[in-house]
């Protein structure tokens, strides 16, 4: 097969639409397909800019266990764990990775957030994505690139708890009133893991 038939390859059309109490997600695990999702998972390692943050607590200097880096509308800063972010221009495989999800989420997004986890000691722990800047009742759109890992979701007042493995390619869409009444997480393993790229898109207001 040539470059071009893998391109043209159809997505694996399965998607499943959970409703949880107090939410609802949609998990698309072959939303791309693999030619499409390896050619997006190596260009956003080459050519978005990463930037090691870090947060400042009692006086101390934390880096975040990840590489991140925020792109989308010029005049939308966001402000996540004590730090406030201004945005990078829109480059065209984010403008085409958008595209695509907006059909599917039926939603116009204005910012994306990337995290990268360089291996299994990088990782994100539990917090919700329920800023003031992000309205009532966000959709939250995840796209993931490279290796797999576990996304846990734990309810804020019963502590039950909904695993999820978000593979190479594949996109969650989280919405209604899941962010405020779920945390999410993505756990350290000790596991031998690979490179993994996840973007959330969202929409500030
Ligand atoms: O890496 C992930 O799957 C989740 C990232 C996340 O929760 C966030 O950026 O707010
Ligand atoms: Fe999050």
């Amino acid at each position: 097969m040539d470059q071009l038939d893998l391109f043209g390859a159809p997505e694996e059309e399965t998607k499943t639409h959970f409703e949880i109490q107090n939410g609802e997600y949609i998990h698309i695990p072959g939303f791309f397909n693999k030619a499409k999702a390896d050619k997006f998972f190596q260009s956003l390692l080459q050519n978005i800019e990463w930037k090691q943050e870090s947060m400042n607590m009692y006086g101390k200097e934390i880096k975040f266990p990840r590489l991140t880096a925020w792109y989308g509308e010029n005049d939308k800063p966001y402000s996540f764990s004590g730090i406030t972010l201004n945005p990078n221009p829109w480059n065209k495989e984010l403008l085409e990775i958008k595209e695509k999800i907006e059909t599917e989420a039926e939603v116009t997004f204005n910012s994306v957030l990337l995290n990268r986890y360089r291996d299994g000691n990088d990782s994100i722990s539990w917090h919700t994505d329920a800023e003031k800047e992000l309205g009532k009742n966000p959709v939250i759109a995840s796209v993931n690139f490279g290796a797999e890992r576990k996304f846990q979701l734990k309810h804020i007042e019963t502590g039950e708890k909904v695993e999820l493995l978000l593979k190479h390619g594949s996109l969650l869409v989280m919405k209604g009133e899941l962010q405020h009444y779920w945390k999410h997480q993505v756990p350290k393993t000790k596991a031998k893991v690979a490179e993994r790229i996840n973007l959330t898109f969202r929409v500030i207001k």
